[in-house]
């Protein structure tokens, strides 16, 4: 909702947008009154609640007494009300008040830019404000001891909660500038909305009871591909468009002049059936949302090619275990591994042998470290391998068991049976635990210090500061 004239730093122009704004919209309530004799709609409540609820700085005695005086001065005015213009008018401005107050309790509920991320606290909200107003109203129209008193009290009660609870969402969740046209580009994507108006053609055709909640599976349709201002702006149009059918008899609800011959029950049933079928729907859509987001945290933890940890998938396990407590005080162990010549390889044999390689040595990684540590494709063909707990021996002798696994077996190539080597860098010390990463990245940028010494002294080797440089050379098999 558009309302930039609003200035927090110019009071007296606010109170008069806020005046013209009640009046003009007073004015066209008191006349949608007149020719069914009962409010249908009164919109300007649940405008002037969310327009204060969007602009919470309005939420003044003053603003509230300035939008009291417009709708008094409408009454008077233009429908020649004394009294009860007074009276009366204090059950709008009570609406607005406990909806507000309920509505802007929560800050968080609607952002900056205007997403209601609870669509459920409305309903209270509504609710509340309400049946405050109905008591007020129907009090303020003499009735308290009248036995119509709950006539007129379901009157207000339900105008006051249905106009609410249509409007708000969709006034709290417009956007500056919606565009209708990037939503429905192709022409699949206007099928919810042509349910919605089959399934109203339905409820009009089979009327009875059941008939106002044939739309709720369409608008649940909506709601899964539409924006939230766009499905709340259909179920706003929905249920007017219900409540006027049903006002002009169009669409019966109780009477025996249907299309279809079709009893009570059956327009139950099947009233019943479409509701039952709208939690399914969002459940179903729920459970989508929920696989994809596993998936996607999968492949964003793991790499796909060696089923390895990720490089984002090892800083992530790593802000787990200090989450919950398991880095304080252990020394961790970084070894640092590339494969040797790994280009001439994908030169010589292609680039899926090349994949097929980094899958093989991922693998004897993996049964190297078993559960002593976690194996991570660090990017390309280098990998990274964390162990904790171990002294410098130990780490040594785990570095080493890797470099003879990787080349223990040749890997069949192309027909060729080729030997893949490994150069490690060994690095290790403890992680702070106010600054996981970046101590984390002061050990692996020890070991690359170490790798680059195992490649430039001729690779298929492990260094480790540990315990002096070249502590431990291989020669090729
Ligand atoms: N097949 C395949 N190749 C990759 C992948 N990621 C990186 N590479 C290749 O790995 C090669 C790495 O080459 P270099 O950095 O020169 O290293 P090297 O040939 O192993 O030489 P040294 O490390 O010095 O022993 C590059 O040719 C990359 O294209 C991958 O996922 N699959």
């Amino acid at each position: 909702m558009r309302f930039t004239f609003l200035n927090k730093d110019k009071p007296l122009k606010n109170a008069l947008i806020l005046f013209i704004f009640t009046l003009f919209f007073c004015f066209i309530g008191s006349h949608l009154r007149q020719p069914a004799e009962l409010s249908l709609f009164w919109p300007i409540n649940a405008l002037l609640t969310a327009i204060f609820v969007r602009f919470s700085w309005l939420h003044r005695l003053r603003y509230y007494l300035v939008c009291y005086g417009a709708m008094v001065f409408n009454d008077t005015l233009f429908s020649g009300w004394a009294l009860p213009a007074f009276t009366l008018n204090g059950a709008n401005i009570l609406f607005i008040l406990v909806a507000v107050s309920m509505l802007i309790q929560r800050p968080g509920l609607i952002n900056a830019s205007g997403r209601v991320k609870s669509a459920l606290s409305i309903f209270p909200a509504c609710l509340l404000a309400s049946a405050v107003c109905a008591s007020w109203g129907a009090v303020a129209q003499g009735l308290l001891i009248s036995e119509r008193f709950l006539q007129a009290w379901s009157d207000w009660l339900s105008e006051q909660f249905s106009t609410g609870v249509l409007l708000l969402p969709f006034l709290l969740t417009l956007p500056r500038r919606p565009s209708l046209l990037s939503t429905l580009r192709r022409w699949q994507q206007c099928l919810p909305i042509v349910a919605l108006m089959l399934s109203l053609g339905a409820a009009v055709v089979i009327g009875g009871g059941g008939s106002l909640s044939f739309p709720v599976p369409a608008l649940i349709w909506c709601a899964i591909g539409y924006p939230l201002w766009l499905t709340s702006g259909l179920t706003l149009l929905t249920g007017i468009s219900e409540i006027i059918l049903v006002v002009h008899g169009v669409m019966d609800i109780q009477g025996d002049d249907r299309l279809l011959p079709l009893g009570d029950l059956a327009s139950a049933r099947l009233g019943v059936a479409t509701i039952a079928i709208s939690p399914l729907i969002v459940a179903v859509s729920m459970d989508a949302i929920r696989q994809l987001n596993h998936q996607l945290a999968l492949r964003a933890n793991h790499d796909f090619l060696t089923r390895q940890l990720s490089r984002s998938g090892l800083y992530e396990r790593l802000h787990q275990l200090e989450k919950n407590g398991e880095l304080r005080a252990r020394l961790t162990g970084v070894l640092l591994i590339d494969i040797d010549y790994f280009k001439a390889i994908n030169d010589n044999y292609g680039h899926d042998a090349g994949d097929a390689v980094l899958f093989e040595v991922a693998q004897r990684m993996q049964q190297a470290v078993g559960q002593a540590g976690l194996v991570c494709r660090f990017g390309g063909e280098e990998f990274l391998v964390l162990l904790f707990d171990l002294d410098d021996g130990q780490l040594l002798e785990h570095a080493e068991t890797i470099r003879q696994r990787v080349m223990q077996q040749k890997i069949v190539l192309r027909g060729s049976a080729v030997t893949v080597t490994v150069s490690i860098g060994v690095a290790s010390g403890n992680l702070e635990t106010d600054s996981v990463s970046e101590s984390f990245n002061q050990l692996v940028s020890a070991a690359d210090k170490q790798l680059f010494i195992s490649k430039r002294n001729g690779r298929n080797q492990t260094t480790s500061s540990l315990v002096g440089e070249s502590a431990v050379t291989d020669a090729l098999a």
